[in-house]
Formats: C-alpha cells, structure tokens, sequence
C-alpha cells in the first residue's frame, strides 16, 4: 500500500536517503522499497566508483548498512558469471539491474531429500527492472547470460546477513554460504581484513 506523498527520486544518494527514512519505521514497506528501487534510475556516474569486477566471478561491493537495518550492495558479473542457487536467511531481497541484464532462475524449495531441485520460472531482467524475492516464495540463482558484456545489480536485503543456504540443483543437497565483500564503500578490501556480510 502506498498512501501518502511519494517522494521523486534523481540520484542514487536521494535513493539512499530516501531508504533511510523508509526503514525508521518497524516493519517492512516492501511496496514502498520496491517503488524506490525502481524510481531510481541507473546512472553511472553515481555507481562506478563501486563497479569492480573480478575475473572468476562476481562481486559483491557495499554501499550503505542502512543503520543496521539493511545492507545495500553493488554486485558486478563478469560475462557468463553467475551465483549458486540460494536462499535469503528469512530476509527481503530487492535487486535492480543498474547495468547489462540477468537471468533470474526461480526454483522450489527440496521437498524431500536427495530430490532434484524444480525449476519454477526464468526471467531476463534488464536495466533498471527491479526483482523482488523471499524465502516464502522459493530459492533462485542469477546468472550473466552475455558472453561479451559484464552485468550490474544493485541489491537490498533487510535485514542485513552474512550466511545462507546454498544448495546443489540435482542432488538438492544443501550447505551454509558466508557472504563476503569484495569491496566497502569503494574500497578494496585487502584480502586478509576482508570483512564478512554485516560486521557484528
Ligand atoms: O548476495 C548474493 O551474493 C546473491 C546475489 S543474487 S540475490
Ligand atoms: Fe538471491
């Protein structure tokens, strides 16, 4: 439900300033969210300074914990990278493509063990398309279709963690994942301090 004023949004910083004021409340505006994400229009300038890729795969660059109450990262895929196909640790996952485009794959959760996972839907995201999932409505992975250009999503997870479950599509087998940073509000970490997801 989106009642009351909605503010406009022209840069990434209102973006940021405007999440900031949504999640002083309690709970979660997941309509609210999901419209910021989406005003919010990619702009390079803004994001490139956290545009860091790797050559193996992709990466995960901060941007703002959002008082504690989200993280707010800038994932860049490097062509034909893509995740482990996942869960969201009872957390929202918003995620937008700032640049490139993504194949979301949606799968159901395991019913039993040692079944395959069932693939549900795919879809193709493009620039600026916001997706939205939580673990109520089934696992997924993302994947950098293009074999010539590298891929940017910027996501939101409230709240903030730093472990999920990842799990194998065949066997539907399931271990735990920590999330690491490639980089902190622009900067490299150096691989010995690298910081895990949401710093206790
Ligand atoms: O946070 C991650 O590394 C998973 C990206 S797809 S939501
Ligand atoms: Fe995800």
């Amino acid at each position: 439900e989106l009642g009351g004023i909605l503010p406009t949004i022209n840069s990434l910083n209102d973006l940021i300033n405007e999440l900031h004021t949504a999640f002083e409340r309690n709970s979660v505006n997941v309509e609210l969210i999901h419209y910021l994400m989406q005003s919010y229009k990619s702009n390079p300038i803004e994001w490139k300074k956290y545009a860091k890729f790797d050559r193996y795969r992709y990466t995960r660059n901060l941007v703002d914990i959002g008082n504690g109450k989200y993280n707010l990262m800038i994932l860049c895929w490097g062509e034909g990278h893509g995740s482990a196909i996942h869960d969201h640790a009872d957390s929202h996952c918003f995620m937008k493509m700032l640049d490139g485009s993504l194949e979301e794959i949606r799968f159901a959760w395991p019913e039993k063990d040692g079944e395959q996972l069932k693939e549900i839907r795919r879809t193709r995201l493009a620039t600026n398309d916001v997706c939205y999932i939580n673990d109520s409505m089934g696992l997924h992975r993302m994947e950098n279709p293009s074999h010539v250009d590298g891929a940017i999503s910027l996501h939101l997870y409230c709240p903030p963690y730093s472990k999920c479950t990842v799990f194998n599509q065949n066997t539907g087998q399931n271990s735990t994942s920590t999330l690491t940073f490639w980089s902190m509000y622009g900067k490299r970490r150096t691989k010995s301090t690298e910081e895990i997801a949401t710093p206790e």
